[in-house]
């Protein structure tokens, strides 16, 4: 049966084979994104997120269980999948311009040579860096050159954009820099997009989902849905609606590190795993 979604993980599970004999990573994980949302992913350490990420891109094929990407099995790697990492790879010896269109040289897109000059100088000019087309990467901050990563990942306009912990490396304020630069992003132009990170505060900031991984073998313990809707500013991380769902999410990565129990949650609006039956 093919999938609805833009991205559908149905029941994946995979070990990897090591010296020591075979290592669970996942186990029947489940997950659904409809196009053009936002799914922040968050898990204990070593749980296996960057594993999910290889297998949506098709890096990898999951042992059991099936991934959708555009309603179409994935079986091989997807070059159409935008991806940013922790640390942006720019490329020392093209400018910013030849770094952020890259991709276009790769992906047939359709794009005459002037188009794709436009897009990605239209892409530099949203995340703030008109004027810095010809510098080389090494010129830039590490903001700055995250800001440039971004805009490769996105040039070829993607299937779907991947994250994999790309604000980790940044100091507090650029970080948030970036939060706010990745959802005024979206709103003028939507993708889809899977988000790894370690950090609660910007999942529920970037996100419109939210899914907790269970420790390894993981499956998907908790789902979130961030109802903040419009524009979204840094001040909506201290309402006490945004307060609450952090409270939630801290609680349920304790629970997949074992550190608490899953009955014990905080009281909340959001459905336990035990109110709905699943997961947790
Ligand atoms: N190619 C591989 N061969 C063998 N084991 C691997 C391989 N890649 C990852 N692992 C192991 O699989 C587990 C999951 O790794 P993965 O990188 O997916 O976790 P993660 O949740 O992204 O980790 P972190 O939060 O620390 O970045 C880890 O124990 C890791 O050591």
């Amino acid at each position: 049966m093919t999938s609805p979604f833009q991205i559908e993980l149905r029941d994946v599970t995979h070990a990897y084979r090591t010296d020591a004999g075979p290592l669970p990573v996942l186990d029947k994980l489940s997950i659904r994104m409809e196009k053009n949302s936002f799914t922040a992913v968050v898990g204990p350490s070593g749980c296996g997120k960057s594993t999910l990420t290889r297998l949506v891109s098709g890096l990898m094929r999951p042992d059991e269980g099936e991934v959708w990407l555009s309603g179409q099995r994935v079986t091989s790697p997807r070059p159409t999948v935008g991806m940013a990492f922790q640390n942006p790879v720019l490329l020392e010896w093209r400018t910013i311009l030849q770094n952020v269109m890259l991709p276009l040289e790769i992906v047939s897109t359709g794009m005459s040579k002037s188009e794709q000059v436009d897009r990605a100088m239209g892409l530099l000019k949203l995340v703030g860096l008109e004027g810095f087309e010809e510098k080389r990467p090494s010129e830039l901050s590490g903001g700055m050159r995250q800001r440039a990563s971004l805009c490769r990942s996105l040039v070829h306009n993607p299937e779907v954009l991947i994250l994999d912990e790309p604000f980790g490396a940044l100091d507090a304020f650029t970080r948030e820099d970036l939060w706010q630069t990745m959802h005024d992003l979206r709103e003028i132009e939507p993708f889809t997009c899977l988000l790894i990170t370690h950090d609660l505060r910007e999942s529920v900031f970037l996100a419109d989902q939210v899914v907790v991984m269970s420790g390894r073998p993981a499956h998907a313990q908790y789902t979130m849905d961030v109802d903040i809707s419009g524009k979204r500013t840094l001040d909506d991380l201290y309402t006490p609606k945004a307060v609450e769902m952090l409270a939630i999410l801290r609680h349920q990565i304790q629970v997949a590190q074992g550190r608490a129990s899953s009955v014990d949650a905080p009281l909340d609006g959001h459905p336990t795993k035990a109110e709905i039956g699943a997961g947790a």
